[in-house]
């Protein structure tokens, strides 16, 4: 019997299956009346969510045909391209798309003229950044939005674009370094972030300098536009129903906001959430009025045995941001307060192995990895790596399912304490 396997060369495979996908991409498109995508100053930036297929299919096999058609040295350069933060940083540093009206134009010689740099070194900038989609040159030295700079105007992305630029980036080039100099070092000041700040953690940066503070605390607001991490999400990522009227302790729970979100659509929930005493401070005052019964703040250090009974604790985003020393000093400081029945539940990232999701999502899992790494030695966990976690702050917490879902990586951890030395409370 003659093989069904395709012969064909693997570009012409690619060809055909991009070919094949943007024609039920446009179909479906229309069929709901909207545009074709494009850099379009007022573009639609996403697609909808039916799609996400197609979408899927479209990155990964352009890029392949993309990379495949590279030499090497420039497939290379290409991942190596450490020069452009440098227009980003430039554009969102000189305040340039301000200069830019909505719908509108401005030329090389305004911005020379409001920014102070050189026409030159303008152009040579905004060359660049475009060459990203970023801006477009509608005529020769005149400037216009494109839909990418115009979500990079949005003031959260510039001070998250920014804080890539100036903070991120400067320990980014030292992650090397900090592995070399201290290997499988799990110490939150033993990072490229520290190398690169006299020593400091990003939490002894917030602390001691207000600028860059702003620029954290704005640029955490991006995180909602990454698919799954927006915090109404939380309402559909588990059956919350069924915990009917427990009283869960949201640890690390910052100033609420997940806590609120929970409490507006679970009647039954009360939530008690802690975290240090400079996060928490003021922060009841953001807790809507309606909700303040059932739920409080308190003041609590993570690493310190948990003082409240609780029917779950919950753990949202939080052990990523440390290595397992810290994770199971984490877990171990609840002990005191676990008996039969309780349940820890955890949200974050359950990473996946190569090739398990399209690859235009695994590359920016894998960067997110390292950007954990550099800030504080936290990490990205496989699932093998979750139950070796658990296992070795006690054996007594048990992995009781896992639920990730489809388009997002923040899966939901559902543990149970297990202690047969106990009798059901
Ligand atoms: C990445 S944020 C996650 C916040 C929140 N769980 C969410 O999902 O939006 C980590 C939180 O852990 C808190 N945290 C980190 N180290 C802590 C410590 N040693 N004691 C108390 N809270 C801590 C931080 O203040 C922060 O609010």
């Amino acid at each position: 019997m003659a093989s069904s396997k395709s012969t064909a060369p693997r570009i012409v495979e690619l060809a055909a299956q991009i070919s094949n996908s943007v024609a039920q991409l446009e179909e479906q498109l229309s069929t709901k009346g909207l545009p074709s995508p494009s850099f379009a100053e007022d573009d639609p930036q996403d697609l909808p969510k039916d799609v996400s297929h197609l979408k899927d299919t479209l990155l990964d096999a352009t890029a392949e045909l993309h990379e495949l058609l590279l030499d090497p040295l420039s497939l290379l350069f290409k991942f190596a391209a450490i020069s452009n933060l440098v227009s980003i940083d430039a554009i969102c540093r000189f305040k340039i798309l301000d200069a830019i009206p909505p719908g509108g134009t401005t030329t090389f010689m305004e911005i020379s003229d409001k920014t102070g740099l050189a026409e030159h070194a303008v152009r040579r900038l905004l060359h660049h950044a475009m060459a990203m989609r970023i801006l477009r040159e509608t005529e020769a030295g005149v400037v216009a939005h494109t839909s990418i700079s115009k979500f990079l105007a949005i003031p959260y992305i510039s001070s998250w674009a920014e804080m890539e630029s100036r903070d991120t980036w400067p320990g980014t080039t030292r992650i090397v370094d900090a592995i070399q100099q201290w290997p499988n070092s799990e110490e939150m000041n033993q990072t490229g972030f520290a190398l690169a700040n006299n020593g400091k953690t990003p939490q002894g940066v917030v602390a001691t300098d207000a600028e860059r503070a702003m620029r954290f605390g704005s640029a955490m607001q991006a995180i909602s536009h990454v698919p799954g991490y927006a915090v109404e999400n939380i309402t559909t990522v588990y059956d919350w129903a069924t915990l009917g009227s427990a009283y869960i302790v949201n640890v690390g729970g910052s100033r609420g906001q997940v806590a609120i979100e929970l409490a507006k659509n679970f009647g039954d929930l009360k939530i008690l959430v802690q975290d240090s005493a400079g996060t928490i401070e003021g922060a009841e005052a953001g807790i809507p009025i309606e909700l303040k019964d059932r739920i409080e703040l308190m003041e609590h250090e993570l690493f310190e045995p948990q003082t409240v009974k609780a029917d779950v604790y919950f753990f949202r985003m939080l052990f990523r941001n440390f290595g397992d020393k810290y994770a199971v000093m984490a877990l171990r400081a609840q002990i005191p307060m676990l008996r039969p029945g309780v349940k820890i539940l955890i949200q974050d990232v359950v990473m996946p192995e190569p090739g398990v999701i399209p690859l235009w999502r695994e590359r920016i899992s894998r960067a997110v990895d390292l950007a954990l790494e550099n800030f504080s030695n936290g990490r990205e966990r496989y699932l093998d790596e979750w139950r070796g976690l658990l296992a070795s702050a006690d054996q007594r917490f048990i992995l009781h399912q896992v639920y990730v879902p489809k388009e997002s990586l923040l899966g939901i951890l559902e543990v149970h304490w297990h202690d047969s030395t106990i009798g059901e409370a």
